[in-house]
């Protein structure tokens, strides 16, 4: 039985810098050199990141990722690793003048993958299945790949596939099967939403069974805009056991020893994908690769995933890490309230970027209580962040001497005057501004426009304000843990005081949350059914929710588009997240009917 040493590399690449994936690339490919790899596979999309949205409908674009592809080959070549087959995702497009679909006169794109042996791009072809749903718009910039390539390499056929291709019931790993693949590959990069990793898992094991080979997965890490990628790339055998599972959230080699069943000869030309009635035509490619120098023995590796509450606080903490990187940034400046949502978001921060690079400014007005200053300043002395206190009265005081304000309007301008401070103090000296809306403000418009909702990135507006204390009290139970993601605090970051507090906007004398909003752990849960889940106002009543709380909610969440429409993005972890995912009209008279 020959044997093969795989290596999956879950690296972090940036979308539209193709120089510096190019150079990920060769700097991973010599990795799995060093170890012995016989094969070394990268993500979807690597050379230009992923998504690439319309980027992939300029031509000059597409142009530039093809000879980044070419130049890569050689220059693995000339760095004496053009032994070494590298599969790796791309851009590409059709060789033949078919047009994309918004039109282009010739050659529509491609989300395309290729192996890369002695200095040449030896094998293309493209993703079949195009995602269109939830946060993707494939169908939109690519047209479907309808071929699957199979090489043979030191004896055994390798099948390659990108990532929605594994998603289909026999679809293309079935296709593989039916060409007797000894070994499937699959490029992805696959967002993280919470608890997709164990399906993502199952997956895998259901198609390397539908394909009757092992299967070889690799995930990219890292994050994009409001896409965060959790690695998870895994191993499995033929019969959907796990072989080998990479960390979460963290760039890793994953290298695996396979023993594989030796090519069979078999010539099969095409094959019928039923998911979507196509054929698929079989390539079939040789290569000629020298076996790898010996190296010593890889025991195999299988990481534990991480546990619900660690994997949400990684994917905010990687979102918002390589949102402030990828965007050249180096500092991020917000406003300390000592309220639990400000605490949160400064502290995944410090985690992201190191505290040394966090500015927190305590803005009191008249209304702060005593104990907000107090507590802020307490998480300012344990975390190490840098700290200033503008006292905003004699601002708002101003602005009210020129303008007759009251009520509701008089409120929102000290949200309004503390937004200016940090949008100046922006300016002044380069920090991002992060906002620190949850996902229960956003869905009922529980904020100010142009004021708390404010900023240039929101690391939890996808957390509803229940998971917004779970994730703050487990923050404090991960102290001393070897969490990847965390910075190395000595005490519990977050104190007591901020988690056990009842939240106010400290707009004016005693305001609660409570008077505007139902207590958070009866709204959160009908948030979840109403945004998340899509259910209807009959539905929500017979899924147990308080019917008078439903209409209030309902007409809370409805409104408030045109706020969602203007708030800051902010990393993507449940199934739904405002922004790419849910889509609704601005604009809309429709109101959920109620047939009770
Ligand atoms: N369809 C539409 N398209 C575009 N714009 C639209 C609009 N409808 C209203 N508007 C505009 O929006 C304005 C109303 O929105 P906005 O000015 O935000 O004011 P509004 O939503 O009335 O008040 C903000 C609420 O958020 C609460 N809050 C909660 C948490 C924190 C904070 C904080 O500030 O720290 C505040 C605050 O207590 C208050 O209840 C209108 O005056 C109008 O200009
Ligand atoms: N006194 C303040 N000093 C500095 N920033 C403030 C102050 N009050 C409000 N902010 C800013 O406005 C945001 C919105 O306030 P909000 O009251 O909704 O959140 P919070 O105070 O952090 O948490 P909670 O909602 O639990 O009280 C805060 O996250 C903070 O960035
Ligand atoms: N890039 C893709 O094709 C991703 C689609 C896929 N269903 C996933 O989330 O894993």
């Amino acid at each position: 039985m020959p044997q093969l040493r795989i290596a999956l590399a879950q690296v972090n690449p940036t979308v539209g810098d193709l120089d510096g994936n190019a150079r990920l690339i060769v700097e991973w490919a010599k990795r799995a050199a060093d170890r012995g790899a016989h094969l070394v596979l990268f993500p979807e999309m690597m050379l230009t990141g992923y998504p690439v949205e319309d980027l992939a409908l300029r031509g000059s674009f597409v142009t530039a990722s093809r000879r980044a592809l070419e130049r890569v080959a050689r220059r693995l070549a000339d760095e004496g690793l053009g032994d070494l087959p590298v599969v790796t995702g791309y851009l590409d497009r059709r060789a033949d003048a078919t047009g994309g679909r918004l039109g282009q006169p010739a050659g529509a794109p491609l989300n395309a993958a290729a192996w890369l042996h002695r200095g040449e791009v030896a094998v293309r072809s493209a993703k079949h299945h195009l995602p269109n749903y939830g946060v993707f718009d494939e169908y939109r910039i690519f047209v479907p790949g309808d071929r699957l390539p199979v090489v043979r390499l030191h004896g055994v056929d390798v099948a390659t596939i990108v990532c929605e291709d594994l998603w289909q019931d026999g679809g293309p790993a079935s296709a593989a099967g039916a060409a007797r693949a000894g070994l499937l590959l699959a490029l992805n990069a696959s967002p993280y939403e919470r608890n997709k990793d164990d399906v993502r898992l199952d997956l895998c094991a259901t198609r390397a069974r539908e394909a009757g080979c092992a299967l070889a997965y690799v995930n990219a890490v890292g994050a994009q805009d409001e896409l965060v990628f959790d690695g998870d790339s895994v191993v499995v055998g033929p019969d959907g056991a796990l072989l080998a599972r990479a960390p979460q959230f963290v760039e890793h080699l994953l290298v695996t020893d396979l023993d594989l069943p030796a090519a069979s000869g078999d010539t099969t030309a095409s094959a019928h994908d039923d998911s979507d009635g196509t054929t698929i035509t079989i390539d079939r490619y040789a290569l000629d690769a020298a076996a790898p120098g010996a190296a010593g023995p890889e025991p195999a590796e299988v990481f534990e995933p991480l546990d619900d509450l660690a994997e949400m606080y990684g994917a905010l903490v990687t979102g918002t890490r390589d949102y402030v990187r990828k965007n050249g940034f180096r500092s991020v400046i917000l406003g300390l309230s000592g309220g639990i949502d400000s605490a949160l978001v400064a502290t995944i921060a410090a985690d992201a970027i190191g505290p040394e690079n966090v500015h927190v400014v305590l803005l009191p007005s008249r209304y702060s209580t005593s104990h907000s200053v107090s507590d802020a300043e307490e998480l300012v002395k344990r975390q190490g962040l840098n700290a200033r206190t503008v006292a905003i009265a004699d601002m708002v005081a101003a602005f009210e001497a020129q303008l007759d304000l009251h009520g509701l309007a008089a409120e929102n301008l000290q949200a309004r005057i503390r937004a200016n401070v940090w949008m100046g103090l922006s300016n002044e000296h380069g920090h991002l501004v992060l906002t620190g809306g949850n996902k229960s403000e956003l869905a009922t418009g529980y904020s100010t426009l142009y004021g708390d909702s404010a900023g240039g990135f929101a690391p939890i507006k996808d957390l509803v304000k229940t998971n917004v204390w779970a994730l703050a009290r487990w923050r404090n139970t991960a102290v001393g843990t070897d969490v990847p993601f965390l910075h190395p605090f000595p005490v519990e970051p977050i104190p007591d005081e901020i988690i056990v507090k009842e939240p106010s906007a400290e707009l004016r004398p005693g305001q609660r949350d409570v008077d505007s909003l139902p207590p958070y752990d009866e709204l959160d849960p009908l948030l979840v059914d109403y945004v998340e889940r899509d259910l209807g106002h009959d539905a929500l009543i017979d899924a147990g929710h308080d019917p008078d709380l439903v209409d209030r909610i309902i007409r809370l969440v409805d409104l408030a588009e045109y706020k969602r429409r203007q708030y800051p993005p902010g990393p993507k972890i449940t199934p739904k997240n405002f922004g790419r995912d849910r889509r609704l009209p601005i604009t809309n008279r429709w109101r959920e009917p109620s047939a009770q």
